[in-house]
């Protein structure tokens, strides 16, 4: 299933070519910051995006007003604070969520979890009342609970919709394919391999089995390529050096997902993307896994597929990480 995979375009500039409905308001959340001003960039040129809403708490006018010189269509307005939040989020098709802190060393994503949990609550409740019908897309860590938090929080107000709510794991396969390109001499753009489970640490599970091309290593050398996708984030938080953690490859991560969602609004076909959302694949209740995107979100989930011994082996390990990260989220956003 994987080899009918396309890298979607994510820069498209001026070169625009499609001819179907491109009228689509896509929200930002957090958009003045280290991921939020590229991903916001690489919206504001792709030419399914019509309407680019950015929000924050702070500098949105001055993003807003740079964005906007760009010579593509797309509207760009910023807007600030949460007495602007409703309008921001008013009827967007797609909201893409990377506010909140990012990590410093000697950090875990749960470390995050006490000030982000309530900044997805907030924005959460917010766009189950002013845009029900999005696509949400949340980037904000720790990203296996924040999205049971999400979840959630739509459920009580009565709009949860299982197929339009996401958590963006797409940076770990952009990773995976870097690497595993990397290590075998190949255009990383020729090459995709599965990563499925949640986004942190053990819960992050590489399929090198499932990698096309065919890819095999060593054990020794399995074992390494299988870590480093894991500790990939933990790799650039040291490198940063208290300076943050991945925001560049991450606002590419955010656009080629994006960019997805709305390939599957526009009603694409076959249009293929991981992504961390509620799921019966395993006992997890939520877990990332490759989707069919379409017009309402999820059409199909494509499930775990085929695992080696050595992969039933790290998804044994990810299983009570995984549980533990839900609950927290779930506990969270009902106390
Ligand atoms: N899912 C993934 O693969 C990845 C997730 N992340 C996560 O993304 C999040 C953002 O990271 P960065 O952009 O580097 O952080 P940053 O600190 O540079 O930017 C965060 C932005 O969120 C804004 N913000 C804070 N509270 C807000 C609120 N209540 N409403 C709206 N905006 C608010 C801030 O003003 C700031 O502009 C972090 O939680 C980080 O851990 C980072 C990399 C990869
Ligand atoms: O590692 C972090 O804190 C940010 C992140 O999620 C990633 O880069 O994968």
């Amino acid at each position: 299933m994987f080899s009918r995979f396309v890298r979607p375009t994510v820069i498209s500039a001026r070169n625009f070519s499609t001819s179907k409905q491109q009228n689509y308001k896509v929200a930002v959340c957090g958009a003045s910051g280290g991921i939020g001003q590229p991903l916001s960039l690489l919206l504001k040129i792709n030419p399914l995006v019509s309407e680019l809403s950015l929000y924050d708490l702070v500098h949105t006018p001055g993003v807003a007003a740079d964005l906007s010189h760009i010579e593509t269509p797309a509207k760009v307005k910023g807007f600030n604070g949460p007495e602007n939040l409703k309008e921001a989020l008013r009827n967007a098709n797609v909201i893409i969520i990377p506010a909140g802190v990012p990590r410093k060393p000697g950090m875990t994503r749960d470390d995050l979890f006490n000030t982000n949990a309530g900044i997805v609550k907030a924005l959460a409740e917010c766009a189950a009342e002013v845009a029900p019908q999005a696509l949400i897309g949340i980037i904000t860590n720790p990203v296996n609970s924040a999205v049971p938090i999400a979840a959630e929080v739509l459920k009580k107000s009565g709009k949860f919709d299982p197929k339009r709510l996401f958590g963006i794991s797409t940076l770990d396969i952009v990773r995976a394919n870097t690497f595993i390109a990397e290590a075998k001499g190949l255009n990383p753009k020729d090459v995709n391999v599965p990563v499925i489970g949640g986004h942190s640490g053990v819960t992050i599970i590489p399929l090198l089995s499932r990698a096309t091309p065919s890819v095999s290593f060593p054990k020794d050398q399995l074992e390494a390529l299988t870590s480093r996708i894991q500790e990939a984030g933990t790799e650039v938080v040291k490198a940063k050096a208290g300076a943050g953690s991945a925001t560049l490859s991450m606002a590419y991560a955010g656009a080629r997902f994006a960019n997805s969602l709305l390939r599957g609004l526009k009603g694409e076909s076959n249009v293929i993307e991981a992504a961390y959302v509620q799921s019966d694949v395993t006992e997890a209740q939520y877990f990332s896994t490759p989707l069919v995107l379409g017009k309402n979100g999820i059409e199909k989930n494509l499930g775990l597929g085929k695992l080696n011994d050595f992969e039933q082996e790290l998804l044994k390990k990810a299983m009570p990480e995984l549980k533990k990260n839900i609950e927290a989220g779930v506990k969270f956003a009902n106390a």
